[in-house]
């Protein structure tokens, strides 16, 4: 409870303090607030465009508790001219707000690349005014392994000095300009140097963190129900949308990519560390994902089938997945990461965190929810569809 004296790492209390969350209306940002009303004092002035996901903190109909310690700002940090008095207010600025869906980095790499990097004013504000500032970075600024470009039967590509990802030694691998894929990862790269650069020079204090896909409820939206029906959102929305719509889950050049997928639950204990840790989290970059929860994308989508067939009731479809082209699925200029697995040395020993949720236990959860969100709705959306063709 907010009012239980709360400690940080080294004994010492914890003050209540105020956040300017920018980006606070998505999918991290919605989790984020939610475990600051709840567990927390602390204030947020919450800025974004949208504010659906975190309706049910706002709404003052429900009297939370921590009615007076929320507020929602609608605001497009593009052309506003209130986000540096909101930066001034906090004591420390969190920034979500992206484009962050693969699908429109090579779709709409000029908006990818202002999103990322021209609209990330944040930075210069916090540092003018010397505001602490946690910014989110993503995994992608890795790109490639070392070891996806040597000969495929070469025995190195098991050795995981060609393969793990580490913050402080890992170089950042992207393919030519016209794969426009890492329009974000190179956007996302420019940035943490800016912002590592205002550390080194006008003595910003940040922190960078890398999340590694990082899952769970309320993650992006479900085509034709709550974004739009042409929409391509992350995997998890992707797959869940097959799922729901009793469609085969479509699996891009073979399923063949690996990832590591993290509970968002336990991702915002990490982030929570790092807001209440400040002399700890300071001029760190932080991995912030699950080196223990690896699959293909095709284990991926056969885990999901099973775990649905659980949570719903529902049969499973005979066949279950299929394979579609990149170029089919993405477009030209797509491209992907081969590998991800997060080094976790930097994290175990400035915050002493670890992910603790497997995959099969975070995809029940989530798929639960998605189910009992969406599956009524989809079932009129496609009974209605039919009626009409
Ligand atoms: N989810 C992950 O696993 C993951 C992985 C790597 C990196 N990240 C990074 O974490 C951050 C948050 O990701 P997310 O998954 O919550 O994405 P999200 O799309 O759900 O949230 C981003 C939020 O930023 C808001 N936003 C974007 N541009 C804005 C603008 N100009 N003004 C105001 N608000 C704006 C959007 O409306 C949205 O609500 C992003 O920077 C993303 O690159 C996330
Ligand atoms: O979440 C992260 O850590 C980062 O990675 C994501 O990139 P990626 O993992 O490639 O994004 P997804 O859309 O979730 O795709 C994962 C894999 O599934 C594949 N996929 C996706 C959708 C689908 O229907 N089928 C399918 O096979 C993709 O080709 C890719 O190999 C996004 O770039 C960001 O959200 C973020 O920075």
């Amino acid at each position: 409870m907010a009012s239980v004296a709360r400690v940080d790492l080294d004994g010492n209390p914890i003050k209540p303090i105020t956040i300017c969350m920018i980006g606070a209306g998505g999918f991290i940002g919605s989790h984020l607030c939610e475990k600051l009303m709840s567990e927390t004092p602390h204030k947020v002035l919450a800025l974004d465009v949208y504010n659906d996901k975190i309706k049910h903190l706002l709404e003052p109909e429900n009297a939370h508790p921590w009615s007076d310690r929320i507020q929602f700002h609608r605001l497009n940090i593009k052309q506003d001219s209130r986000l540096e008095g909101l930066i001034k207010m906090a004591d420390l600025t969190i920034n979500l707000a992206a484009i962050c869906t693969p699908a429109d980095y090579n779709t709409r790499p000029l908006d990818t690349i202002y999103s990322n990097f021209i609209d990330a004013l944040p930075v210069k504000y916090c540092s003018e005014n010397n505001k602490r500032l946690i910014h989110f970075s993503t995994c992608e600024v890795y790109g490639k392994t070392i070891g996806s470009y040597l000969p495929k039967d070469s025995p190195l590509r098991q050795d995981p000095a060609y393969y793990v990802l580490k913050e402080d030694e890992s170089p950042c691998i992207f393919g030519s300009i016209e794969k426009q894929r890492w329009s974000y990862a190179c956007a996302k790269q420019l940035i943490e140097r800016l912002i590592y650069a205002e550390g080194a020079e006008n003595g910003l204090e940040f922190t960078i963190v890398r999340p590694f896909n990082w899952i769970g409820p309320r993650m992006d939206f479900i085509p034709g129900i709550d974004g739009p029906s042409e929409g391509v959102p992350r995997v998890l929305a992707c797959f869940s949308n097959n799922l729901l719509r009793r469609e085969p889950l479509k699996l891009v050049d073979g399923g063949q990519s690996q990832r590591t997928f993290v509970y968002i639950k336990d991702a915002i204990e990490a982030v929570m560390l790092m807001i209440e840790n400040p002399a700890r989290a300071n001029g760190h970059i932080f991995n912030v994902g699950n080196p223990n929860n690896e699959v293909t994308v095709r284990q991926l989508g056969e885990m999901m089938t099973e775990v649905y067939v659980k949570v719903s009731g529902e049969s499973k479809l005979e066949t279950p997945t299929i394979d579609v082209s990149s170029q089919e699925f993405y477009g030209v200029g797509y491209d992907d990461s081969d590998k991800r697995i997060p080094d976790m040395t930097i994290i175990n020993k400035q915050l002493g965190w670890n992910p603790k949720t497997s995959l099969w236990d975070l995809l029940e959860s989530t798929l639960t929810y998605q189910h009992r969100t969406y599956a009524e709705a989809v079932k009129k959306a496609i009974s209605q569809a039919s009626a009409t063709s």
